[in-house]
């Protein structure tokens, strides 16, 4: 497959190396400064990029009919923008906040445990992820769609960084170091507490997980999520 890759930072490298060994051809590096020469000819893009070029990137595929992966982060206030203009191109998008293996069964999980402690309200639910200190949005991507997953199972109404009401979510967010991105779901009574938790080791399960999604999504045209590459649903 031809792979275009939209931001070449962290991600977009380890990308690269997974997209190579896996028998894949990169025909378009782009980052701030270059222009998007190239995207045309791709199978597939992949966007890592940063929260304010996203949106760019995204629609600039659509244009060019190439089907697009985002795992950008920071950028959902115009999902629905860029969902429309998918299906008036009849265009191919994968969005998620996390493409790891991993983090997609917690997201299961977390949904599960959600409807469960709905029936309990001596538990409150709080949320904490760490990640490095280059980041540049907060909380993480992955916090906010945790966060959903309780909202729609339970009468949580709202998430929050600041102090929680009675139905808020509560997420603290550090930046601490290289941490490649830590996530916990705690749900706290006076007598117990129940804690669910994701720890990245490294940025492998991401990429791979684009990669995988950006082979499941060439050829297709459609919106779809991590649940349908993973057969989650
Ligand atoms: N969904 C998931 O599984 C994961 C999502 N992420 C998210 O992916 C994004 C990238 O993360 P990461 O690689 O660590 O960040 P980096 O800061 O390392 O890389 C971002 C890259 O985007 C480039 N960039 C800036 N402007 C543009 C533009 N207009 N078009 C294309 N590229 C541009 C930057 O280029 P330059 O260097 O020239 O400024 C930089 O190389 C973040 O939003 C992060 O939250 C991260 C890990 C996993
Ligand atoms: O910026 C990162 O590094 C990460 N961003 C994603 C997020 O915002 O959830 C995913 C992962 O945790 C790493």
């Amino acid at each position: 497959m031809k792979i275009a890759l939209l931001g070449y930072g962290k991600m977009g490298k380890v990308i690269e190396r997974i997209a190579l060994e896996r028998g894949h051809e990169i025909v378009l590096k782009k980052d701030e400064f270059n222009t998007y020469d190239g995207l045309a000819t791709a199978d597939v893009a992949i966007d890592f990029s940063i929260p304010t070029a996203a949106v760019d990137n995204i629609s600039n595929c659509f244009h060019a009919n190439v089907p697009v992966v985002s795992g950008t982060t920071g950028w959902l206030e115009h999902y629905d923008e860029m969902a429309k203009l998918c299906n008036e191109k009849q265009g191919a998008f994968i969005s998620s906040s996390n493409f790891s293996l991993g983090v997609n069964i917690f997201f299961e999980l977390n949904e599960y445990l959600a409807k469960i402690m709905a029936q309990f309200d001596s538990y409150k639910v709080t949320m904490e992820e760490i990640h490095h200190t280059q980041k540049l949005d907060a909380p993480s991507g992955t916090a906010i769609s945790l966060a959903k997953g309780v909202i729609e199972n339970s009468n949580y109404a709202n998430w929050t960084l600041d102090e929680a009401k009675n139905n808020e979510i509560h997420i603290e967010a550090k930046r601490i170091g290289d941490v490649p991105g830590n996530h916990t779901v705690t749900y706290d009574s006076v007598v117990d507490s129940i804690e669910l938790k994701h720890t990245a080791h490294n940025r492998e399960g991401f990429a791979l997980g684009a990669v995988i999604a950006a082979e499941w999504l060439a050829g297709k045209t459609g919106i779809y999520t991590m649940k349908d590459v993973l057969n989650l649903k």
